[in-house]
């Protein structure tokens, strides 16, 4: 049982933490800091967390469980600050999208990464941000993806998996440079087509009846472009390098799928339809 659980960044991910940890009975206690204080006081008047603090360190210090959420652009000042209350008692997490940034960050910090930190990602969330979003279920049956470094304590590292499967997730290791891999392509591509499209037809001129007209397919496909803005610049200038590499693969193919059009090659694009729904559902058979 933890005795004290910190969370820092209390908005959709900090604070479904917070809500699942309560749930799960996994910790006695639970307080946040924040550079929100509204965030704070609203997840006080929940009872998503016994105290807040905008201090960092106040609210570290006697924590026995760390769990960093705020954006991955902001985590090395994190650290900075949760350096002079460091404990070798604790264990020290985050949820951050991108993973070598926030080992680069912890390193900019402590010049290696502490034993203690196991870096995690869970692959849950919505296109809404803030402590008001926040769900007690929202990891339940939800993969976490850990990126242990080759010297992370074992015992520590085996107690955030417990902790993460606790909240109800499924957990996986992977090395760092492999998820900021996998992600990009998952994750972090997906977002930016979504933000690309809403942006071209946004600025239509006929943009009103536009979106007047755009039903499911539209509202489908750009749910993820209503997502918060900050967090996501800060994932994409965090894994520039992989992001890069797919935008011009997906350049090939659009150009690919142009080449089939300016043809009028009806079998050609049906073709090139049906292979992409029968990858779509060997996806769905293989993991829904
Ligand atoms: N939103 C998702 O779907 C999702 C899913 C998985 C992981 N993540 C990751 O989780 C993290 C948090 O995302 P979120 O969606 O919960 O964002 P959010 O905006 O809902 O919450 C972030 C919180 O961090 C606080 N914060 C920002 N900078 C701070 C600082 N320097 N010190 C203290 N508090 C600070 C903000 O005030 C806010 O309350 C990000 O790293 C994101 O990449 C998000
Ligand atoms: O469902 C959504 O709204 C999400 O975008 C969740 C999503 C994703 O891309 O799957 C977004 C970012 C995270 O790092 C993990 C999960």
């Amino acid at each position: 049982m933890i005795e004290r659980l910190c969370i820092i960044g209390i908005g959709l991910i900090g604070g479904s933490v917070a809500l699942a940890a309560r749930a799960q009975g996994l910790c006695r206690e639970i307080v946040a800091a924040d550079r929100e204080e509204e965030a704070l006081r609203q997840a006080e008047k929940r009872g998503i967390i016994d105290r807040g603090y905008r201090d960092i360190g106040k609210a570290a210090e006697e924590a026995d469980a760390v769990v960093i959420a705020t954006p991955v652009g902001r985590m090395a000042a994190v650290f900075e600050a949760l350096k002079p209350v460091w404990s070798p008692r604790a264990f020290y997490t985050d949820v951050g999208s991108t993973k070598a940034s926030v080992v680069q960050a912890v390193e900019s910090v402590f010049g290696r990464v502490p034993e203690n930190f196991v870096p995690a990602h869970p692959i849950s969330g919505r296109e809404l941000s803030g402590v008001a979003a926040a769900l007690p279920d929202l990891f339940a049956g939800k993969k976490v993806i850990l990126t242990p470094l080759p010297h992370t304590d074992v015992h520590v590292l085996e107690r955030v998996r417990a902790f993460w499967q606790g909240l109800g997730a499924e957990v996986h290791d992977m090395s760092v440079a492999h998820h900021d891999h996998v992600l990009a392509a998952t994750s972090h591509l997906p977002h930016v087509i979504a933000y690309c499209l809403t942006h071209l037809l946004g600025r239509k001129d006929e943009k009103d009846e536009i979106f007047q007209y755009a039903a499911g397919g539209f509202r489908d496909f750009s749910r993820i472009a209503g997502s918060c803005p900050v967090m996501w610049a800060d994932i994409c200038l965090a894994n520039r390098d992989e992001i890069l590499k797919l935008l011009r693969q997906f350049e090939g193919e659009l150009q690919r799928f142009d080449e089939l059009l300016s043809r009028g090659d009806r079998q050609a694009i049906h073709d090139y339809f049906a292979e992409a729904r029968a990858a779509r559902q060997r996806f769905l058979d293989r993991h829904s």
